[in-house]
């Protein structure tokens, strides 16, 4: 049994001021956001460490604290055409913060004026306002704004300066949505007028958009890494090497965060709608609509769909006929976008596994496919038959209970019930406004095609259903 990663093994920690607070210790944020800062202090232009605070109640933290705050990325795969396989220890983040056992020491971090920035991922469903809370400095509110709300107010009281927040959660205008969650517990809480000004003038929220692939904890691979480290990590982590951010905010901010200056690909900009629009769509969209076919197809991972010659090509005619059409970026831009994504799918280093994607699969369908498919239709371009084959294997794989079936229990539930009667199954689902927030019955020929695809996959089977679309698209 090799040593467990800690201070002990790895003696080469720099101390260093907490400049970030970190929402969230999970894979997406420690591959992505604390791989960056580790970047800009080695290189010298940053000299600032992370404070995690959970989330949740269960986490991490046992384990981050077990190692010191320890862990490794590995970014695995092609970039230029260069093949990278990078292992490297982070050793910027300083604590994990665990409000629910500790709340005096979640507040603290408020009180450190180094500290510069709130960064976070909790997920889609993070964000989120509670109107039945009630206030309180003694314990931790149940949601993440709710404990931010409590930590502002803590700074606020003590008269100290306000923060920059970058929200990465993955939901339009983040930076917003976390300002008017923030809001809604200062109003619904009374805090005051004046510790509301204080929240407008003194913190920065912007927006922003996340982009790379990140599989999470190498659990296949793990004793071989651990033997070819000489220490035992279970906190590793495997990332693309591509990654790709966009901040939404006063150009002023790159000054203190100078992720560029590190040759990082991060855009600051006023304006990320274009870059999130190709990519929630593009990348998003395709990750989305080929989970249903391909698990129905006994596929695991998202490499050995592009490796399945229905399936890429299924993917590749979504892109190109359905997706593509409906953005409004220059073309060129759009194909090159869409021609790297692709590429990155099928990187041969990182398993990627569908079921990972497949969680809450309906609202991703919401908002990253049925833009396209209701564009589709309105524009009178044809029957946006590849996204709407997709949501008939959605709409088959929740026919019955399995390990990829994890959602909202009310739509699970509504799903199952319109089944009993597979006549009406079609309408009743597409007009069910829970669901869509919307009717979508009556979308010209939706109803139709979407019985057809249904119909296909029930009588022949996935495979032979996939045969007769693509031949159709053929001719
Ligand atoms: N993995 C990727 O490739 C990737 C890439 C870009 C964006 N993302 C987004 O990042 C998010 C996190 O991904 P991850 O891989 O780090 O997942 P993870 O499961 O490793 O971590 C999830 C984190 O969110 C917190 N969380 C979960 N539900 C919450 C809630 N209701 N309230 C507050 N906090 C909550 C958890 O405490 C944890 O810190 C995902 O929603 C995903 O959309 C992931
Ligand atoms: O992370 P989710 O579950 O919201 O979505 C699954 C993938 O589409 C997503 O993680 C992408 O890999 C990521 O957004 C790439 O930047």
């Amino acid at each position: 049994m090799k040593p467990l990663l800690s201070n002990q093994l790895f003696t080469n920690k720099s101390n260093r001021p907490i400049k970030i607070i970190q929402f969230g210790e999970g894979n997406f944020l420690r591959a992505f956001v604390d791989w960056k800062i580790e970047q800009m202090n080695q290189i010298g232009f940053f000299n600032g460490n992370v404070a995690i605070v959970q989330p949740l109640s269960n986490g991490l933290e046992h384990l981050i604290q077990k190692q010191d705050c320890l862990y490794t990325v590995r970014l695995n795969g092609f970039q230029n055409g260069e093949k990278i396989n990078t292992n490297e220890i982070i050793t910027c983040v300083s604590s994990i913060t665990n409000p629910y056992q500790n709340f005096p020491s979640f507040l603290d971090l408020a009180n450190d004026d180094d500290a510069r920035f709130i960064i976070s991922n909790t997920t889609e469903a993070g964000i989120q306002f509670d109107a039945t809370e009630t206030f309180s400095m003694d314990f931790p509110s149940t949601t993440f704004p709710g404990k931010l709300t409590q930590l502002l107010y803590h700074r606020y009281i003590q008269n100290k300066a306000g923060f920059i927040l970058i929200p990465c959660e993955l939901i339009e205008k983040n930076g917003e949505a976390l300002k008017h969650a923030v809001l809604q517990y200062a109003a619904s809480w009374k805090l005051g007028e004046e510790f509301i000004n204080w929240i407008h003038l003194e913190n920065t929220f912007c927006s922003s958009l996340v982009d790379q692939i990140v599989s999470g904890y190498p659990k296949m691979q793990e004793q071989e890494l651990w033997d070819t480290f000489g220490y035992t990590d279970h906190l590793m982590v495997t990332a693309e090497p591509f990654h790709f951010w966009v901040i939404e905010g006063p150009s002023w901010i790159e000054d203190e965060l100078p992720l560029r200056k590190a040759n990082l690909n991060v855009i600051f900009t006023n304006d990320m709608t274009p870059y999130r629009n190709q990519k929630v769509h593009i990348l998003n969209g395709s990750h989305t609509a080929m989970v249903p076919p391909a698990i129905l197809a006994n596929l695991e991972t998202v490499e050995q769909v592009m490796q399945d010659k229905d399936l890429s090509q299924f993917i590749n005619n979504l892109v190109q006929n359905e997706i593509i059409p409906t953005l409004q970026l220059p073309r060129n831009q759009l194909e090159n976008f869409a021609r790297s994504t692709l590429e990155r799918f099928k990187n041969p280093f990182i398993r990627h596994e569908l079921k990972s994607i497949a969680l809450n699969s309906i609202s991703k369908f919401k908002t990253r496919l049925l833009p396209i498919l209701k564009n589709n239709i309105e524009q009178k371009r044809n029957t946006p038959d590849y996204t709407i084959f997709s949501l008939a294997s959605l709409l088959f794989l929740y026919k019955s209970d399995s390990e990829e079936r994890q959602d909202d229990e009310q739509v699970i539930a509504v799903i199952e019930h319109a089944w009993q009667n597979p006549e009406t199954l079609v309408h009743t689902l597409l007009s069910n406004s829970n669901i869509w927030g919307e009717d979508l019955s009556s979308l010209e020929g939706l109803e139709e095609s979407l019985q057809t695809h249904l119909n296909n996959i029930e009588q022949f089977g996935l495979r032979e259903a996939l045969h007769h679309l693509l031949a159709k698209t053929e001719v």
